[in-house]
């Protein structure tokens, strides 16, 4: 299974190595197979799809504060073009979706968020707001790159599932561009603030602490989808 992970760079890698049992109870959620195998009910994806647009709002915003921490030009263009590809490309997917359940895009902006939503984008945003910009990225990271994981792993084996449009979005090369920007972006601040050997640092223990968490509250976000409906 390992050997099959893609890679999204040395930093990134080391991390979700860190946190295997958080990983893969994110990346393996009854959720994740429901969306694969088609069994998910319709009323949990809605219900999820609403949460993660109310979502993604929060999340460019965190990415936004990427931009304000930045040190150097490259980190500022990988925040910025992510800002662009969440508000303008992945969020034409919930529009599009909701739109075809009769939910407005107006509506989806002034939806109630759940609790594990909130929980979720706002750990998020203390990080980058009280740390420096490797604390933001640590709680970043495994949103962008577990999508990225769970599309090409669910494109590789879901050939018919009425989901295909989700998975599409996720496996889409576009996305995984995405994921490898970001993954080297990461690799070149972390060795802009760590130097060559960063997990020698005594903050590598700080971040990978970060990351678990995002990890864990990926988890809770699925969770919600699937309580929420019910
Ligand atoms: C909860 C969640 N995590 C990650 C992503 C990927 O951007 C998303 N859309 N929603």
């Amino acid at each position: 299974m390992n050997s099959q992970l893609p890679s999204y760079g040395a930093t990134f890698d080391a991390w979700r190595l860190g946190a295997p049992n958080e990983w893969a109870a994110y990346t393996r959620h009854a959720f994740v197979q429901g969306l694969g195998d088609g069994t998910l009910p319709r009323a949990a994806f809605v219900h999820y799809l609403v949460q993660d647009y109310v979502f993604l709002v929060h999340f460019s915003r965190a990415w936004s504060l990427g931009v304000v921490k930045s040190e150097t030009l490259a980190e500022m263009k990988t925040c910025a073009s992510t800002v662009d590809a969440l508000v303008n490309h992945e969020m034409a997917l919930h529009v599009k979706t909701c739109a075809a359940e009769g939910i407005s895009e107006a509506e989806l902006f002034a939806a109630t968020e759940a609790t594990e939503n909130i929980a979720y984008t706002r750990y998020v945003m203390d990080a980058g707001l009280q740390g420096d910009f490797l604390d933001l990225m640590a709680a970043l990271m495994p949103c962008v790159m577990g999508y990225g994981e769970i599309g090409l792993s669910l494109a590789a084996q879901a050939e018919t599932s009425p989901y295909r449009d989700w998975i599409n979005t996720y496996a889409d090369p576009e996305y995984q561009a995405v994921c490898t920007n970001a993954g080297a972006m990461l690799d070149g601040a972390v060795a802009h603030r760590l130097g060559a050997k960063p997990q020698n640092s005594p903050r590598w223990a700080q971040l990978q602490a970060r990351f678990t968490k995002a990890t864990a509250l990926e988890v809770g976000f699925w969770q919600m989808g699937l309580d929420g409906a019910s």
